[in-house]
């Protein structure tokens, strides 16, 4: 059965954009197709967005053998179905110019994404509403490159988004209750369970779980634990799925980096916000995590 969510204006929320085509917007895109929206996914460049249509097939063939056991056709058949009602492409202003919706997933940068925003709020039609899924930045200060405050909120997803069962939706004092409506039902049509949270840095989930990651890392900088001990332990000892430095590399280390400084800029005494060198130093050196094939642990590059 297609669900789909209702637009501001009422209408039902058909078309969807969303920039970026990483971790997060191959993510977003295939929960959105696979509940029958038409989706648009922009990247930079036709190689990533390549990748991103591969790596959308890829995690499609992990969904079907679960829903289609022993029923290759069956899988074969949803995976086509899935991938028509989606189209990659390069050009972002031209793909908002018929979408309802526009989701960012592009890098955790304000500027960038202003710069983004702003292009694509002349673009697109009065109707579309505009939503970011950052990580850390506050909603107003993206949204304030548009001149559409009440047609803006914040729809963050978690990683794998095929896997992980929540969207937090944000709205700023602008946002009109028909966009925050849409939103919220935007993410349950794709599936999700949705919780409402003020503009406040890192929302509920990242609030939380950044510091303790972060954590992680400086007790490691003190030499108290090996990062495998670590992961070890709060795995058995507390029963997370991933210990914290399985988790920052699965994040991507710029992520954590670009939300940790962001909140120590804003909150400079705030001890739970404050930088670690060994981060930095990963960082600085191209260990990503896993999507670049070495962070705290070596991956296969694939
Ligand atoms: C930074 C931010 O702004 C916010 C964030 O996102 S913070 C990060 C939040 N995410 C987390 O905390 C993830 C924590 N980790 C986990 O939940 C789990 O380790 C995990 C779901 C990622 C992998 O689980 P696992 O049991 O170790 O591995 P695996 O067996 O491969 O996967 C479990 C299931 O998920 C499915 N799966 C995993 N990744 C998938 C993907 N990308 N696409 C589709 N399915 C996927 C697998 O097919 C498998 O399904 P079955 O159980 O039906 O076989
Ligand atoms: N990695 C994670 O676990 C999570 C990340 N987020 C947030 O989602 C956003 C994206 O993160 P990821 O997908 O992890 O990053 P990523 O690095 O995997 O992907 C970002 C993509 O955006 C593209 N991009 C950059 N500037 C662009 C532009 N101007 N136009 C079009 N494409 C552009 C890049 O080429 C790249 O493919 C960030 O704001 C991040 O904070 C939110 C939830 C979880």
């Amino acid at each position: 059965m297609i669900v789909r969510a209702m637009s501001s204006s009422t209408q039902p929320i058909k078309t969807v954009a969303i920039i970026g085509s990483g971790l997060m917007g191959s993510g977003i895109a295939q929960v959105a197709a696979a509940s029958g929206h038409k989706v648009t996914v922009v990247d930079q460049s036709q190689e990533i967005v390549d990748k991103a249509s591969a790596s959308i097939q890829k995690s499609l063939g992990r969904v079907v053998k679960k829903k289609f056991p022993d029923d290759s056709k069956a899988q074969q058949t949803y995976i086509a179905d899935v991938m028509s009602h989606l189209s990659l492409q390069t050009d972002a202003v031209d793909a908002v110019k018929s979408a309802d919706l526009v989701i960012e997933a592009i890098v955790e940068n304000l500027d960038v994404k202003k710069s983004l925003f702003s292009s694509l709020d002349k673009a697109a039609p009065p109707h579309t509403i505009f939503a970011s899924n950052t990580s850390s930045i506050p909603i107003k200060d993206i949204a304030s490159s548009t001149t559409r405050l009440d047609r803006f909120g914040g729809l963050h997803f978690f990683n794998p988004v095929p896997v992980m069962k929540l969207v937090e939706v944000i709205r700023i004092p602008e946002t009109s209750d028909e966009t925050y409506s849409a939103l919220e039902a935007f993410g349950k049509a794709v599936g999700k369970t949705t919780v409402q949270c003020k503009d406040t840095p890192g929302f509920i989930v990242n609030r939380l779980l950044v510091p303790y990651m972060m954590e992680a890392v400086r007790l490691v900088e003190r030499g108290e634990a090996t990062p495998r001990d670590v992961d070890i332990a709060m795995k058995l000892g507390a029963g997370y799925p991933m210990g914290p430095f399985e988790l920052s590399d699965y994040v991507g280390l710029d992520t954590m980096k670009f939300i940790i400084d962001g909140w120590m800029e804003r909150e400079p005494n705030n001890p739970l916000f404050s930088k670690s060198e060994l981060l930095n130093k990963l960082v600085a050196e191209g260990k990503l995590g896993v999507k670049s094939g070495e962070g705290f642990y070596p991956y296969n590059k694939k």
